[in-house]
């Protein structure tokens, strides 16, 4: 239970619904018990009548005065039944919401790295799955606990009173179901857990394969792959099969060891009756009622207990996600200046999942308004810099200042707020293209969504789309081309209006002519803001103020685009290969 105890702020935050719930609980309990207590006394009514010892007219309205008891205390029962499960399963719904909401709110906080290490299926299973586990715990495990401790205690003290020795007998038996249906349980919950596995690695494959459908299709391994889903589908029906095995004992169980205590009260009260331990015939009618009320509630002691189990299990996986402390944090929490004056002094990075020392000894000044271009081969270290810059990292050596302030001294929703970053990957979300572009600037006006598009040279393109700028984009929508993806990335950067702009190699899907035009919509919005480009071309580098060339992480040429196409070195190479070609 120890997990357990961090959802004792939410059992504390709705303890009025959870009190109500008990007391309503208890008291439905009260009315449903009537019923076995009025059994008895119609039996008696009748067997009073039968002696001679009441006349018709008496035994008429006691009869029918018994009737309307169980009829009357059934119907509030059956009501306060309702509102229990409106109480307390409506709490652990909102208990449920809240959770979800707390662990989505400390993924937000987790960095990037958090990421890297855990699998996007394990983090969406803990926030789905095992809040719902934990989610039973608060709903049904306590409900049902408190509907058994109830009527146990209520039905055990009329029981004894009136026949202790077959109240006797008839407990005996309710141990060992509580046992074999916890066992039962256990298996049920240790044989869907494989089959969930299951669900989600086929889930994973389907996803992937459709996906990847062009691949597949490319490559022709149509067949190869659904023969891969046969197998995989085939080891499934196993597990499913093994599960629905398991399941299948679970109302036979219920129903032998019911009817096994009703013949136990049959055969001990009958004997009990021909003895005259017990005067009545009512007493059985009562007790076989009392048998088949208590032998649920004695079962689910079994469940909920592993209910509890599964519960503590899920709380504690999920308890390690919102231990994690963020690796990077905002100590800063009054807003700080940011302008755009960024120095890189000395800095040097290692990836701590790779070990990969990414950058090393890094130094370039970059004054406010101005903008800088590296350049280098592929895992150069160039999309590290920028990363470093919106601090998704934070270095091992040297420092990062801005505005002469260390990075880590300015509030992080600050710095990154004023940050217009263009991944390398652009990555659209599955909603229109409007919305995509105002993700950068969510009060933005149509006005400016479309001055944006026009920056980033893909107005054209959206203006020819049906729905125009209300296209939906991704899986539920159409597929924009890798330069339109990237160049509505960039509009979305370019909305924002940030101090600062990261361009991370987002023009090398389009063509040389929509990289001038893009360029030089670009010097306009540049100004007085600092810039940052990374590219493999140098078409996109000359017109920076700075250029800086690496390789493996160092930094080996440095100047203007005039000083360095005067110099021997990578940059110069890298130019003339691409004159000749655009030649
Ligand atoms: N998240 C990461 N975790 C571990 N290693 C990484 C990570 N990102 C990059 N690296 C490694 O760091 C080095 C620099 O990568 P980086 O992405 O900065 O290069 P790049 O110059 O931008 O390359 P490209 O031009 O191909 O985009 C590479 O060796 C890469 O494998």
């Amino acid at each position: 239970m120890k997990e357990l105890k961090h959802l004792n702020k939410y059992l504390y935050k709705y303890k009025t619904h959870l009190i109500a719930g008990i007391i309503i609980t208890i008291v439905a309990r009260i009315f449903l018990l009537f019923t076995p207590r009025y059994v008895k006394a119609i039996f008696s009514t009748i067997e009073r009548y039968m002696n001679g010892e009441i006349t018709k007219a008496v035994f008429r309205t006691e009869l029918l005065h018994d009737i309307l008891v169980i009829i009357g205390a059934a119907l509030v029962g059956a009501i306060l039944t309702f509102f229990m499960r409106q109480t307390i399963i409506i709490v652990s719904r909102y208990v449920e919401y809240d959770l979800k909401n707390e662990v989505y709110q400390q993924y937000q906080k987790l960095s990037l790295n958090f990421y890297k290490k855990n699998r996007t299926g394990d983090l969406m299973n803990r926030i789905s799955e095992d809040v719902s586990r934990v989610r039973m715990y608060f709903g049904p495990a306590i409900m049902y606990s408190i509907n058994t401790i109830t009527l146990f205690v209520i039905a055990l003290i009329y029981m004894f009173k009136d026949a202790p020795k077959l109240a006797t007998y008839i407990i005996i038996p309710l141990p060992i179901l509580s046992v074999i249906i916890y066992k039962l349980s256990r298996e049920i919950h240790r044989r869907s857990t494989i089959v969930q596995q299951f669900l989600s690695t086929i889930s994973g494959f389907t996803q992937e394969s459709f996906s990847g459908i062009s691949v597949i299709k490319a490559y022709g391994i149509e067949n190869k792959t659904a023969h891969d889903f046969t197998e995989l589908a085939a080891d499934g029906k196993h597990k499913q099969v093994s599960l629905a095995r398991v399941q299948a004992w679970f109302f036979p169980m219920m129903v032998l060891l019911i009817g096994t205590s009703n013949l136990l009260v049959i055969y001990v009260g009958g004997m009990q009756y021909i003895n005259g331990t017990i005067t009545s015939l009512g007493t059985i009618a009562e007790f076989i009622i009392y048998v088949n009320m208590l032998t649920w509630p004695v079962a689910t002691v079994g469940w909920v207990t592993s209910i509890v189990q599964q519960a503590e299990a899920s709380q504690k996986r999920i308890n390690e996600f919102l231990k994690i402390e963020p690796e990077i944090q905002n100590t800063v929490t009054e807003p700080t200046d940011i302008h755009g004056d960024i120095v890189f002094k000395n800095v040097s990075f290692t990836y701590d999942d790779t070990n990969i020392q990414a950058l090393h000894d890094v130094s370039f000044t970059l004054k406010e308004g101005q903008t800088l271009a590296i350049l280098g081969k592929t895992g150069s270290g160039k999309s590290t810099i920028l990363d470093l810059i919106g601090r998704l990292y934070d270095i091992d050596q040297g420092e990062i200042t801005i505005n002469g302030t260390p990075i880590e001294n300015h509030n992080l929703n600050t710095l990154r707020s004023h940050i217009g970053y263009v991944p390398q990957d652009a990555f659209l979300f599955s909603d229109t293209i409007k919305n995509n572009i105002k993700f950068g600037k969510s009060d933005a006006t149509d006005d400016e969504v479309v001055e944006a598009a026009k920056n980033a040279h893909v107005h054209k393109n959206i203006v020819k789309f049906s729905k125009g700028y209300d296209t939906i984009l991704g899986e539920r929508g159409i597929t924009l081309s890798g330069g339109q993806k990237q160049r509505v990335s960039i509009a979305r950067a370019i909305i924002k209006s940030p101090k600062i702009l990261l361009f991370d190699d987002c023009l090398s899907a389009v063509d040389t002519e929509t990289e001038e035009k893009i360029l030089n919509n670009l010097k306009k919005i540049l100004i007085g803001k600092t810039a940052i480009i990374v590219s493999h071309r140098v078409s996109s580098a000359k017109n920076a103020d700075k250029i800086i060339v690496l390789e493996d992480g160092k930094i080996i040429q440095e100047g203007t685009h005039d000083s360095l196409v005067n110099a021997e070195g990578h940059y110069k190479d890298l130019y003339l290969k691409q004159l000749s070609k655009t030649e």
